[in-house]
């Protein structure tokens, strides 16, 4: 952690978990402890599935939460919180436990891929943070992974930076889009902080600096002769780029023996442009000179460009990837599952109604399993149980849709991983968030587990997220409950 990392987040949360907290206080009911599970109800894109990003920003946070004097200070004169729950404050820690899923796992909506319990004024105060670091994170690795994907092998730089929302969004949003399989980020600070490759070619005006565009290819070539990615767009791609750029590489890569070399290419018909490109590179002798594309990019015109038989060996893509511009909510919410009340060692249920069935939430402190398919390795469904059920792997399993429970199926040969793992127990870190690479490597097999039907754009399949019995006979016994 640094500068950077290391800023205090304590009060970035919304207004009303603190007069919630003060009023818990007041009202005797600040031993309870509160069970909260943070879930997506709708994959972004109409995707098939998501991708788990934003958990080591939370540990970061749950570490170095605490209120300063200043912010207490500023508590006090809204004139709304006891001085109890100010002095409460001063000694604020999180002390309760956390499970999360780690980054990178492949998740589906309507499953928990975090869970607190926590006393509750301290699992109530951390809800907008871990949302808001959750929430961010998943969507841009959601949306980077669909790029990456359409593009095929071909490397994908992140680009976006500069059209971010706010600093946050730049950095952090490379980091997801990292582990979700870019190849590297344009972002320096991403680098710096979060060991996120950085690299880049150059703007137009390096081109424009020059009295010729011949000039400003040399001069890059010269001081960059193993990173030469000359963009040959600024005045004309095929008149007078590519040319210049041939005639450069040639002047001064080839005498040394180096052909590493790119050419990027920026506006009008990448197709038709890399195709030319491509065919005059090839003709001049340099078949290993590789044609990056950039411009508005997003995984439908990455998929089309490659149907069209585009000649293009890299992408870089920005402003649609790090907004996720066709989809920029993530959704995820924070919902109460369970209380216990202080002293007592009984976990109460609990449920959200609502007449929209897909908004009522699932009960209790639960487990999440995957279960893979022995043979093929393959994601069969999730399952969600109650905290305290233990699948056998050698017995058949039976599996049932809760919305339509006589779709029945048994599973046999197969393999349950509980996907929540302990990441606070009593305060205490548990968990040692991996490098960004063995991030990025687990989410890349991972996403390997699913079937090709889960992962297609059109109308993929949905994955099935299931309740175990137990846990579905709670669910319905509070909804009737909640009905009369
Ligand atoms: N062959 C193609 N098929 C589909 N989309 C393409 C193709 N070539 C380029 N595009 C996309 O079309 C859009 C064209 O953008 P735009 O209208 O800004 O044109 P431009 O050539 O970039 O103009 P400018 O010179 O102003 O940058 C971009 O999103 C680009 O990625
Ligand atoms: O289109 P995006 O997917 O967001 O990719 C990033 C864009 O940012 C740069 O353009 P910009 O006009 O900002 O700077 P430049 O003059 O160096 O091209 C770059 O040339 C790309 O076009
Ligand atoms: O390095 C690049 O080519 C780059 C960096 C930021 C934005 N667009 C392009």
């Amino acid at each position: 952690m640094d500068a950077y990392t290391e800023r205090n987040y304590t009060l970035l949360c919304d207004f009303y978990e603190l007069t919630m907290g003060n009023a818990y206080l007041e009202s005797g009911r600040s031993g309870d402890t509160a069970y909260f599970d943070l879930f997506f109800r709708t994959v972004p894109d109409n995707g098939g599935f998501a991708i788990a990003a934003g958990l080591e920003q939370v540990i970061d946070y749950i570490k170095s939460l605490h209120f300063t004097a200043e912010d207490i200070e500023y508590l006090r004169q809204k004139q709304l919180f006891s001085e109890d729950f100010l002095s409460l404050l001063k000694d604020f820690r999180f002390t309760g436990d956390l499970y999360a899923v780690p980054e990178g796992t492949p998740i589906f909506p309507h499953e928990p891929i975090l869970t607190v319990c926590a006393p509750v004024i301290e699992a109530q105060i951390v809800e907008t943070f871990l949302l808001l670091s959750i929430n961010h994170q998943s969507l841009i690795a959601t949306k980077a992974n669909r790029i990456v994907r359409a593009a095929k092998g071909r490397p994908v730089s992140e680009f976006g930076s500069r059209r971010a929302q706010g600093a946050d969004g730049a950095v952090l949003g490379a980091r997801a889009a990292y582990i979700a399989g870019c190849s590297s980020t344009a972002c320096a600070l991403s680098d710096r902080a979060y060991s996120v490759p950085a690299g880049g070619t150059m703007a137009h005006s390096w081109v424009q600096m020059f009295d010729s565009e011949y000039d400003a290819f040399v001069t890059y070539c010269r001081t960059y002769p193993h990173q030469a990615t000359l963009l040959v767009d600024t005045y004309n791609v095929l008149k007078s780029g590519v040319p210049n750029a041939i005639r450069a590489f040639k002047e001064v890569l080839l005498p040394q023996g180096i052909t590493s070399c790119a050419i990027r290419i920026d506006s009008g018909d990448i197709t038709y442009l890399s195709r030319k490109a491509r065919k005059m590179l090839d003709d001049a002798g340099l078949p290993f000179c590789k044609i990056v594309a950039s411009n508005s990019l997003d995984e439908y015109i990455i998929e089309t460009l490659i149907e069209q038989g585009a000649k293009i060996d890299a992408f870089g893509v920005g402003e649609r990837l790090i907004t996720s511009k066709s989809a920029p909510v993530f959704g995820g919410v924070y919902k109460l599952s369970a209380v216990k009340p202080a002293g007592s060692d009984e976990i109460i249920p609990k449920i959200k109604v609502s007449e929209n069935t897909a908004k009522i939430t699932n009960p209790h402190f639960k487990k999440v399993y995957r279960l893979f398919e022995k043979e093929t390795g393959k994601a069969i469904a999730d399952l969600l149980c109650v905290h305290d059920e233990v699948i056998d792997e050698t017995q058949p399993l039976e599996l049932f849709d809760p919305d339509a429970t006589w779709k029945r199926k048994t599973v046999t040969d197969f393999i349950a991983k509980e996907l929540l793992v302990p990441v606070f127990l009593n305060g205490e870190c548990v968990y040692e968030s991996p490098d960004i690479e063995t991030i990025r490597n687990y989410c890349a097999e991972q996403i390997e587990t699913l079937w090709d039907e889960v992962k297609r754009f059109e109308n993929p399949h949905t994955y099935y997220v299931d309740l175990s019995q137990k846990l579905y006979d709670i669910k319905h016994d509070l909804l009737k409950k909640a009905r009369a």
